[in-house]
Order: structure tokens, then C-alpha cells, then sequence
């Protein structure tokens, strides 16, 4: 990466706003899920080896610019601390008087955790002000916030503007594994596209063609392509209006010389709903009142050959409606082909392939997961990403 990170920095003595995406799953005041607290670790750990002070800062669902009690970092803090293995104290605020008095009376190493920034309206608005409120906290920005690089707010971008900004550990091993992935691929290269909407996958989908071997489909964006291919998909979910760029997208992996692999069957369902009734047909043989909700048994065995013959794959979104247990089967279906594959690379770019990964407790089998959904695919579809932009260049 070209980007100057922590390690290039003198950072004894220094005040530290290490910016972090703790945007963590909760649910009655407890954190659910605490790998995002846990993947900022070593930045962490990292900056108080080294005699910083750190001042965390992250966004925590969508309050819109207000204060919501429920979204406080409080419950963050108190999980961070448990896993520092050492106090955090938390701020009720993100910058102000009151903040700045607790920062003076930090000592080298410790680690304060600021309120939730989108509390302040000027943070999504990247508001320069509020950048220089932020700013005027510390010596030294460092972005680690890989989950949040693709927004220009003010805790991400605007704050870069006013302090000398370098990445933290996390945001540079997600650009170095990203980053390699896409620029000098092992081969074949294998990239997975499932999720709902073929909308939320088109740049992502346009940019992968231009680089890889095979490129497979399946979730719920699969069946507008079954139906542009030609084939009756009854309920199953449609955009009758990307019909011709899902036959675009084929078209262009023809001449690329990319494999297009799409569902030959369908676990179908006669609603949506998680008991509803189900079995498996062709994909040609969908009825009009029936919908499809996962990929086959056999296109799950086609999937996971080629998974097995790649050296890298790069998976983003699921392949049916995973959070039911009759519609996971070709979810886990993929995500065990590649936990099984031992010579492939396999990146997982976040969001619900990754949460699935974790259902199935293949976690660690699998190369890299990233912290990124909306990141990831942004990163992938060839965007830069504003986070990343603003850091200073080595
Ligand atoms: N065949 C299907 N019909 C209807 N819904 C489906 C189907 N297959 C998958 N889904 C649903 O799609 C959702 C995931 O799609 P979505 O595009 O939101 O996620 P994603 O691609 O992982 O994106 P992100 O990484 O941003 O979370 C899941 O909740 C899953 O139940
Ligand atoms: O969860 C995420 O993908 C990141 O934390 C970004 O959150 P956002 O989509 O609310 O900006």
C-alpha cells in the first residue's frame, strides 16, 4: 500500500484519534457480535505498546445526527475493555471541553472511547467544523475503520484534512489482501455474487469480469438471470428492468472467455416463509406460483467443484436465504466447499457472507474475512474509496 500506516510514525507521547468502525450487532445493551472490536485489536494494542494516547472514535448505527440512547458506545466500551484486558474509559461526548479535560488527563497507553460520532449531524455531512472540533483533540489521526472507508464523513475524511493521517494495521491488511487479490490474482480466479438485488451487485459484477476465470451466481439476483437466459421463474425475485444488463453481463463474459456458472436447480418454496413448503426441481421447471429460495443440490456440487479448482476465490453474498434452515443448504454448501479447499485463498468480502460463515462455524477456515460489507464491494467494484484517499502517501 502506498498509504503511510502506523508503523511509519513516531507515536511516543502522541495524542492518538484512532478512528475504528465498532458499528457491532447489539441487542438489549449487549454486544452480539464483537469481531469488528476484536479485528481493531492490534492497531490498538499497537498505539499503546508504543506510549500513544488513544482516542477511539466510531459510528454506531444510523441515529441521523440525534442522540439515541440505544446507540450509545457504552456497551462497546465495557466489551473493549474486557478484551484489552485493561480499563477504557468512555466519553458521553465526541469532542468539547469536557472531552478535552479527559484527554489531558491521559497518561501514555491508555485508551479513551469517544460517543457515537453520527450523533453530531456535521458527521455524515463531512462538515469542516466539526473535522476541526475532531481534529483539535490530537497530535495524529489514524484511520482503521476499514467497514467505514467508503464514506467521506467527518471522523473518515474531513478530519485527515487538518492532522497528519495514517492507517492503522487493520485497514492495511483489508486493502493488502483486497488489494492483491484483484491486481495480481492467483489462478483460476473464482468469484461467488449471491445476495438480492442485482442493483446493489452491478459495478461489482461489471468490474470482476474484467479479471477473473469464473464468475458465479446465485441468491436471490441468480433467478434475473435464469430469466433473461430464457426460463419461466414463477415468484422467485426479479427486476424486470436489469433483465437486459443481467444479458449484458452474459454477453460480456462470453467474450472475456469468463465462465459463467448460474443455477441449474432451485430449492423452491411455495411462500416466503420459513416454513413453508418446499422441494428441489430444475430450473426450468420453477411453477408460477412457487419461488425459488436457495440454489440446488446439484448446482451446489457444480459450485463447489469449481471452488475446489480455484486458487482464489472471492465470495460476496449469499446463496439463498440462509437465515432459514430449509433455504441454507446451498449457502453452506459453498461455504464448506471452501473451507475444504486447502489450496484456495478464499476472501470473504463481509456483510452476510460473512455473518453466514459464522452461522455455519467455518470462521476460521477461511482465509480472510473481511470487516467490510459495504467497503468490500465497493473496493471490488474498482471504487476509491474516500477513507483511504485522505490518508498521507508514504
Ligand atoms: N433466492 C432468494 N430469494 C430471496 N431472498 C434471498 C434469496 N437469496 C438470498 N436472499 C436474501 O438476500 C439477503 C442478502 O442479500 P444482500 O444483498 O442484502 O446481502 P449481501 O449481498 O451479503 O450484502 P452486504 O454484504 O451488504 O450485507 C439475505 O437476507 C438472504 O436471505
Ligand atoms: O456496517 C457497515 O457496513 C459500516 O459500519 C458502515 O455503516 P453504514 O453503512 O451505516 O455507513
Amino acid at each position: 500500500m502506498n498509504k503511510k500506516s502506523v508503523k511509519d510514525v513516531d507515536l511516543k507521547g502522541k495524542r492518538v484519534f484512532c478512528r475504528v468502525d465498532f458499528n457491532v450487532p447489539m441487542k438489549d445493551g449487549e454486544v452480539t457480535d464483537e469481531t469488528r472490536i476484536r479485528a481493531a485489536l492490534p492497531t490498538i494494542q499497537y498505539l499503546t505498546d508504543h506510549g500513544a494516547k488513544v482516542i477511539l472514535a466510531s459510528h454506531l448505527g444510523r441515529p441521523k445526527g440525534q442522540v439515541v440512547e440505544e446507540l450509545r458506545l457504552t456497551p462497546v466500551a465495557k466489551r473493549l475493555s474486557a478484551l484489552l484486558g485493561k480499563e477504557v474509559k468512555k466519553a458521553d461526548e465526541a469532542y468539547g471541553d469536557a472531552v478535552k479535560e479527559m484527554i489531558a488527563t491521559m497518561s501514555e497507553g491508555n485508551v479513551l472511547l469517544l460517543e457515537n460520532v453520527r450523533f453530531y449531524a456535521g458527521e455524515e455531512k463531512n462538515d469542516p467544523e466539526l473535522a476541526k472540533a475532531f481534529a483539535n483533540l490530537a497530535d495524529l489521526y489514524v484511520n482503521d475503520a476499514f467497514g467505514a472507508a467508503h464514506r467521506a464523513h467527518a471522523s473518515t475524511e474531513g478530519i485527515a484534512q487538518h492532522l497528519p493521517a495514517v492507517s492503522g494495521l487493520l485497514m492495511e491488511k483489508e486493502l493488502d489482501v483486497l488489494g492483491k487479490a484483484l491486481s495480481n490474482p492467483e489462478r483460476p480466479f473464482t468469484a461467488i455474487i449471491g445476495g438480492a438485488k442485482v442493483k446493489d451487485k452491478i459495478g461489482v459484477i461489471d468490474n470482476l469480469l474484467e479479471k477473473v476465470d469464473n464468475l458465479i451466481i446465485g441468491g436471490g439476483l441468480a433467478y434475473t438471470f435464469v430469466k433473461a437466459n430464457g426460463h419461466e421463474i414463477g415468484k422467485s425475485l426479479l427486476e424486470e428492468d436489469k433483465i437486459e444488463l443481467a444479458q449484458s453481463f452474459m454477453k460480456k463474459a462470453k467474450e472475456k472467455g469468463v465462465n459463467f456458472y448460474m443455477p441449474v436447480d432451485a430449492v423452491i418454496a411455495s411462500d416466503f416463509a420459513i416454513d413453508a413448503e418446499s422441494k428441489v426441481v430444475a430450473i426450468e421447471d420453477i411453477p408460477s406460483d412457487w419461488q425459488a429460495l436457495d440454489i440446488g443440490p446439484k448446482t451446489a456440487e457444480i459450485y463447489s467443484d469449481v471452488i475446489q479448482n480455484s486458487k482464489l476465490v472471492i465470495w460476496n453474498g449469499p446463496m439463498g436465504v440462509f437465515e432459514w434452515d430449509k433455504f441454507a443448504g446451498g449457502t453452506r454448501a459453498v461455504a464448506e466447499a471452501l473451507a475444504e479447499a486447502n489450496d484456495t485463498y478464499s476472501v470473504i468480502g463481509g456483510g452476510d457472507s460473512a455473518a453466514a460463515v459464522e452461522k455455519f462455524h467455518l470462521g476460521d477456515r477461511m482465509s480472510h474475512i473481511s470487516t467490510g460489507g459495504g467497503a468490500s464491494l465497493e473496493f471490488m467494484e474498482g471504487k476509491a474509496l474516500p477513507g483511504v484517499v485522505a490518508l498521507n502517501d508514504k
